[in-house]
């Protein structure tokens, strides 16, 4: 057998500390648009909680659909300040998550949970500082048979997540920032921050200047009255 399917990795490298606490301040919609607006996983959301924050370091788990040996032994592995991200195909037949395994991760310090598949025992993620952001709920339970990898690239609803990756989610949804580009995509969104911070208290004083409307108008053909 090759061993593909069945490797468990570590990870190469995760982003300095003061690096990702960087990222703290700034929104994921911020970022977003700082990476051409294409990369991300719109489609999930956090239904079973009220608005956290979730900033930590990726490290991933892709599993078989339903199946979720791997995912107990990520918690083993997983660092405090890490955030599983965790690969199931899309699938939400039976629930890869619940109450027990939330409690050893609150007490390995893993900050969160991003999967395109489904959790459950889901009042007990309501009222948590674990951040989850989940595709459906489910009271299905998971089967414990594996195959599945530690800490190899995954495709969660299109976002592709690298180990050590930086992860950040808000109330607008979750975003994976390449480790290699990071600082960079730091710098470009602390600009775009405080432009926006700049707009909102012009908006504040009055002096606001919404000019750019009508000149991208024009420059498509429009013909506004003067
Ligand atoms: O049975 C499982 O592995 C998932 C679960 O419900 C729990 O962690 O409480
Ligand atoms: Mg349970």
């Amino acid at each position: 057998m090759s061993g593909i399917g069945m490797r468990i990795l570590p990870i190469k490298e995760r982003a300095p500390k003061e690096l990702i606490e960087a990222f703290t301040g700034i929104g994921t919609s911020i970022v977003s648009d700082n990476m051409a607006r294409l990369h991300g996983c719109p489609n999930l959301a956090f239904p079973f909680q009220t608005r956290k924050k979730l900033i930590g370091s990726a490290f991933t788990v892709k599993t078989r659909p339903g199946d979720n040996l791997l995912i107990h032994k990520a918690l083993d592995l997983a660092a405090p300040g890490d955030v599983l991200i965790v690969d199931a195909g899309g699938d939400t037949t039976n629930a890869l998550i619940g109450e027990i395994m939330l409690k050893m991760a609150l007490k390995n310090g893993i900050k969160g949970l991003v999967t395109n598949g489904a959790i459950r025992d889901s009042d007990a993620f309501r009222d948590s500082e674990f951040t989850v952001y989940a595709k459906g709920v489910t009271h299905l339970g998971p089967y414990k048979d594996g195959p599945g990898e530690i800490n190899v690239p995954v495709n969660i609803d299109g976002m592709i997540v690298n180990p050590g990756d930086i992860i950040l989610g808000d109330g607008d949804g979750v975003i994976s920032i390449p480790l290699e580009q990071s600082r960079e995509i730091l710098e470009v969104a602390k600009d775009k921050m405080e432009k926006e911070e700049a707009s909102l208290k012009q908006l504040d004083n009055g002096t606001y200047n919404h000019g750019w409307v009508d000149e991208i108008l024009k420059s498509k053909g429009y013909k506004l009255e003067e």
